[in-house]
């Protein structure tokens, strides 16, 4: 098992942290890359999904490159030693400043959403005498089975251009002197486990090439995005997902023009299950229906379940006495800051060490300082051996 927690190490750092078991990143890594090698895929890291410079150098060991959606992203990709060629910058609303670092590195690609931002681009393009890269994000209008808030792909979402608007922004990318057209890009939402979504992306794709076909304007890169969903019920049994099936999914289903690249942005699946946050329990409190476990973690550390109702394994490390009933909450001014409902945990008291999994994506950089609360720090499992 990849998460045999070192207790009595853990138990001597001040909570709450976030711990980060960089073997499962390692084996994670390997066994992307050996997949995606298979069919000359091009991974490249969502760095929102955990931006930590540790993290960053272990991902960039591995040949991958890095998906930024913000100049600092850009900037601390860099800084952890990605090359510039492997760097790509997305996002909806891209400020000025952050469109010039990408310019001044060179950055392989801008995915580009809308007409305003490809005229914002290239105008600054030619004020530096560039040339940008681009990719047009298009909202492919398929729906993926996960939650409301973290679905990217259907026309209601804010991402993307419409695929009745394509024609028309095709025609302003060749008007634009410092624009160049390198590829195009999906992304359709996240926490996705149903392969069948990726399927529909696929065939959209292949219909969408016959455009491009006849307007002899073919795209070298096609992104597919990332959004592939991780097991949050069993991190210990199921420590990463099935990479081998995903990756065939597109093998078998896109078809790909002559000299075509398929390249993915992976985040969630890279790094959610290598991390934990850890606290301690402060108080144990009687309840009506459940007792309470206040413990020294709260929404500010990671805001997942308040903001998606989404679910954390709980686990108390240090007591094996027999189950009862908690609602694991925090110590902020929030009725939404609670980890957890009815949780059985072993009998808990003040001073346990609680383990709350799959937390390494959108988990600490997430984190915020409601509260006034100190930013949780983070410990790394090479550090402790
Ligand atoms: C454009 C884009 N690419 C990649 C990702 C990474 O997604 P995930 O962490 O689900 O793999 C996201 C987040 O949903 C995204 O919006
Ligand atoms: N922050 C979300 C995922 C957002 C993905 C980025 N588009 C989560 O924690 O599940």
């Amino acid at each position: 098992m990849y998460n045999t927690f070192p207790i009595e190490k853990l138990n001597k750092v001040e909570t709450p942290f976030y711990y980060y078991n960089m073997r499962l990143l390692d084996n994670t890594l390997k066994v992307i890359k050996q997949e995606a090698d298979k069919y000359d895929y091009h991974i490249h890291y969502a760095v929102k999904a955990n931006a930590n410079k540790r993290i960053l150098e272990r991902v960039n060991a591995f040949g991958f490159g890095a998906d930024c959606v913000s100049g600092n992203e850009v900037s601390a990709s860099l800084a952890a030693g990605f090359p510039n060629s492997k760097v790509v910058f997305a996002g909806v609303g891209k400020a000025d400043k952050e469109i010039i670092t990408g310019l001044e590195n060179d950055i392989a690609c801008f995915n580009v959403e809308s007409i305003p931002e490809l005229e914002v681009i290239d105008e600054i393009a030619a004020r530096m005498k560039k040339t940008a890269r681009v990719a047009l994000r298009i909202n492919p209008n398929v729906k993926a089975n996960t939650h409301k808030y973290i679905t990217t792909g259907l026309e209601e979402n804010k991402f993307g251009i419409y695929l009745w608007d394509l024609e028309k922004v095709l025609d302003k990318v060749k008007q634009l002197d410092n624009i160049k057209f390198v590829g195009i890009h999906f992304h359709i939402g996240s926490q996705i486990n149903d392969l069948d979504s990726y399927k529909m992306l696929c065939t959209r794709i292949n219909e969408l090439q016959e455009l491009f076909v006849k307007r002899r304007n073919i795209p070298t890169i096609i992104n597919v995005g990332g959004g592939l969903g991780i097991d949050y019920e069993n991190p210990d049994e199921n420590p990463m997902p099935d990479f081998e099936a995903f990756f065939k999914i597109f093998d078998d289903f896109l078809e790909l023009k002559k000299g075509q690249e398929v390249h993915f942005e992976l985040g969630r699946s890279v790094v959610g299950q290598c991390g934990t946050l850890m606290s301690k329990v402060l108080y144990v409190k009687e309840g009506i229906n459940t007792d309470f476990a206040i413990i020294d973690a709260g929404m500010s550390d990671l805001i997942r379940p308040a903001l998606y109702q989404a679910y954390h394994k709980i686990e108390n490390l240090t007591s094996e006495h027999e189950e009862n009933k908690y609602d694991v909450v925090g110590p902020i001014c929030e009725s939404s800051d609670c980890f957890g409902k009815a949780v059985s945990l072993p009998a808990t008291v003040r001073g346990d060490l609680i383990a709350i999994r799959s937390a390494g994506a959108y988990g600490e950089v997430m984190a915020n300082q409601y509260n006034l609360r100190p930013l949780p720090i983070a410990i790394y499992s090479d550090e402790m051996e």
